[in-house]
């Protein structure tokens, strides 16, 4: 590139480049849409997280300039979210309200412009995608801090209903007020949870007297604190932004490791191979000896590399069976995969997806 002299200088020449990153971006929309023409008539699904990581790892080798994969995927993943809503606006619920972090997180995937609809329970998301009202639901699965979210996978072992993919997610709280004095802040609203999570944050920058006040969600405390003088929030950074709220300190939780794993969920729904893959399965297993190690063993010899197993107790007639949520490397169509999986009622396939923790 050659030298450049002055900001002016530099301004025009972006001005050229964004016209002409413009004009491919349309262009690249118009097959977009041709695709989305193609899948309207085979009724394929819009959303294929198999092909965009499929695509975010060929840039990823192909960069020579200053993108890393990191920056390609950020920009990729809006260019997606906009291409998929050119094919069809598909709508989306969410583990609600409007700010969560599972707001955040089906944000992060399906982009600013798509359909949302947040509900209020885990339940009703798995519901209003099982009657097709929608056609992807996002929901908590895990947090490193809280453990698994149980109702997830009770639904996901109730429902025929898939994983699309998965979405680790860091969890950070920001602080936010109309106020930017401390001093005058004497209430803080937030989950009971996140002040524990925060509490270093709490206790380093208040040496008066606040009062901690728990709400049903971060997006309410958001909103409380948007209204009043004198008042904070501790929320989401989505939240902050919904109510306009001043963030006056980001990143305030404790632990700089607290993440929680969120999944896109459809029914009726299997991705192509992306070439790194992981599946999920249930399987219940008798209460006698051996029966675990025996079917542990299966992914031994098939060189199936397990990454967790995680135990219910789940009612059977009288006496108790065992029930396990299993996660391994892998896709359904690879041959040490399905058979594996091949003839085994006691197992339940929940999906083959890109495998991103
Ligand atoms: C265009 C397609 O549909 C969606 C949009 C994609 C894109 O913008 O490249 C990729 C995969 C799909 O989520 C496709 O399936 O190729």
């Amino acid at each position: 590139m050659s030298e450049i002299n002055s900001i002016e200088e530099a301004r025009v020449k972006i001005d050229s480049i964004d016209a002409e990153l413009l004009r491919l971006l349309n262009d690249r929309m118009e097959v977009v849409k041709s695709i989305g023409d193609l899948k309207r008539n085979s009724n394929g699904a819009i959303y294929r997280p198999d092909r965009e990581q499929a695509i975010i790892q060929r840039l990823s080798e192909l960069t020579t300039g200053r993108l890393n994969k990191k920056a390609i995927e950020a920009i990729f993943l809006e260019i997606f979210a906009v291409s998929r809503n050119i094919e069809l606006s598909e709508k989306v619920a969410y583990l609600g309200p409007e700010g969560s972090f599972t707001h955040q997180a089906a944000e992060s995937r399906f982009g600013a412009i798509s359909e949302y609809i947040p509900l209020k329970t885990i339940k009703s998301v798995f519901e209003a995608v099982d009657t097709k009202r929608v056609r992807f639901g996002v929901i908590p699965v895990e947090n490193n801090q809280e453990g698994i979210v149980n109702d997830t996978i009770k639904l996901l072992n109730s429902l025929d209903i898939n994983i699309v993919a998965e979405l680790p997610m860091p969890i950070h709280f920001t602080f936010g007020s109309i106020n930017d004095d401390l001093k005058a802040i004497t209430k803080i609203y937030s989950k009971d949870i996140a002040f524990q999570q925060c509490s270093k944050f709490i206790e380093e920058y208040f040496n008066h007297d606040v009062e901690l006040i728990p709400v049903d969600s971060t997006s309410k405390a958001a909103q409380l604190a948007s209204e009043k003088s004198g008042t904070a929030a501790i929320c989401s950074p989505i939240a902050a932004k919904l109510y306009k709220l001043p963030v006056l300190f980001d990143n305030i939780e404790d632990s700089a490791d607290n993440f929680t794993r969120f999944l896109i969920i459809s029914d009726d729904f299997k991705n192509n191979k992306s070439g790194n893959d992981k599946t999920s399965i249930l399987v219940k297993l008798s209460s006698e000896p051996g029966s675990l190690v025996n079917f542990l063993q299966k992914f031994y010899d098939a060189n199936i590399n397990l990454n967790k197993i995680e135990s219910y107790p789940a009612k059977k007639g009288k006496g108790f069976s065992y029930q396990f949520l299993l996660e391994f490397d892998g896709h359904f169509d690879d041959a040490s995969v399905s058979q594996l999986l091949a003839d085994n009622d006691s197992i339940k396939w929940l999906g083959s997806y890109p495998k991103l923790c």
